[in-house]
């Protein structure tokens, strides 16, 4: 009899945890403190609803890196100003605080995070805050707590609220295993680094969070990115970004990459609008919830010989940094995306050279004023 009992007891567990695929659908609410919980997914509370003839309510987090202003100012033409919510743990400038609306949230305060969601009545969480590659291991601690930790609570969060959630992946939740020219969507992935390793499970719990709670989870792996007005927060891919601004301040760039390394790459814009239309591409068209999507690829060789079409004064030199180059080793090279352009018809409109000559004009020089260096 007390064997049966415990049975019981232990078959009741067992349906009551998150594991468990029968009975009504459920989602997981975490209570400060608390361990998840599951609720009733018809529950009164959870009563949030999106409407599609409506604009979303959107919250950026860690919105004050290389992509979030574009993407709140992107969305923000879409949607309205005041439907766009930038956020992040550090202080903004001017321009981006009169811009539209900024809010402090850090998200490893999951009751802060909370109650910015249901006070602002957040429809689609765009969450940006990672550490990445380069600064994740320089401080695996902090990398694994913001982007493992920090994303455990955006996905209870988003669940609770029944929210659209939006987190990007990247290039580096590939590894030395991966076919690396091409590397398509699925394949093995076994990244060396904390920022990769995160990604893989950010993917893989947003996916689980998709096929178990209903969870509307959305994800694109980022290429390298490129952008002249904002600053990279610490990748293996900064290179690519510090060359022109190098060019335009002093006509010399010493790249921390070996010339020969090949490494997928993406103008801001094209990235931000492949971020806009799978967050509208409707739910019957996506296929996957994860997907690679690439613009261009190459060398620094390659990019410095495109810059110095424009400016041939300017000098490279190399110095390896070998943390940064053991990451882009185990990188892909070429990124196969053809699954983002059959199913929501993903198509970039920035190459090297429009690249280029892109960032240079934005820089304020272009090749009329390479004479003057
Ligand atoms: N920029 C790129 O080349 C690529 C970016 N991505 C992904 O896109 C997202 C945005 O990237 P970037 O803007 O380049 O990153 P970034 O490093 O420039 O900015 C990240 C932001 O997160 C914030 N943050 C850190 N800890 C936080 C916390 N506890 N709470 C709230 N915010 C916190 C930082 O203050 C920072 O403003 C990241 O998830 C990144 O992994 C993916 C592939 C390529
Ligand atoms: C490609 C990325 O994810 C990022 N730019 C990095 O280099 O860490």
């Amino acid at each position: 009899m007390a064997v049966l009992k415990t049975l019981a007891r232990a078959a009741k567990q067992v349906l009551q945890s998150p594991g468990c695929g029968c009975g009504s659908s459920i989602v997981p609410v975490r209570f400060i403190g608390a361990s998840p919980r599951q609720v009733a997914s018809d529950a009164s509370f959870h009563s949030v609803s999106f409407s599609e003839t409506d604009h979303p309510r959107v919250l950026i987090t860690g919105g004050l890196g290389q992509l979030g202003v574009g993407l709140a100012k992107l969305l923000r033409k879409r949607f309205g100003k005041n439907n766009v919510i930038l956020s992040d743990i550090r202080k903004p400038a001017d321009n981006v605080f009169y811009s539209g609306p900024f809010i402090y949230s850090d998200i490893l305060d999951y009751k802060n995070l909370r109650e910015i969601v249901v006070n602002n009545r957040i429809t689609w969480l765009i969450h940006y805050s990672a550490l990445l590659s380069a600064v994740g291991e320089a401080n695996v601690r902090l990398a694994r707590s913001v982007n493992i930790t920090g994303l455990h609570n955006i996905l209870d969060i988003a669940a609770e609220h029944g929210l659209r959630l939006f987190v990007p992946s990247t290039i580096g939740a590939f590894g030395p295993d991966s076919p690396r020219n091409p590397t398509p969507d699925l394949c093995i992935q076994r990244p060396r680094t904390i920022y990769g390793v995160s990604k893989v499970h950010a993917e893989l719990m947003g996916e689980y969070y998709h096929y178990r709670y209903g969870l509307d989870f959305r994800c694109l792996r980022y290429p390298g990115i490129i952008s002249a007005d904002s600053q990279p927060g610490g990748g293996t891919t900064d290179y690519a970004v510090q060359i022109f601004h190098d060019a335009i301040k002093t006509g010399k760039f010493e790249c921390n990459l070996k010339p020969d390394t090949r490494l997928p790459m993406m103008y801001i814009d094209d990235c931000l609008r492949a971020t806009l239309e799978i967050l509208e591409a409707p739910a019957d068209n996506l296929s996957m919830r994860t997907y690679n999507i690439n613009a261009m690829s190459f060398t620094p060789e390659e990019l410095a010989q495109e810059v110095h079409k424009h400016m041939p004064e300017l000098h490279v030199t190399y110095s390896l940094d070998a943390v940064r180059q053991g990451i882009a080793d185990s990188w892909p090279m070429n990124f196969d995306d053809s699954n983002a352009r059959n199913d929501w018809g993903w198509k970039h409109e920035y190459d090297l050279p429009e690249l280029v000559t892109t960032m240079l004009n934005f820089l304020g020089t272009d090749s009329r004023l390479a004479s003057t260096y």
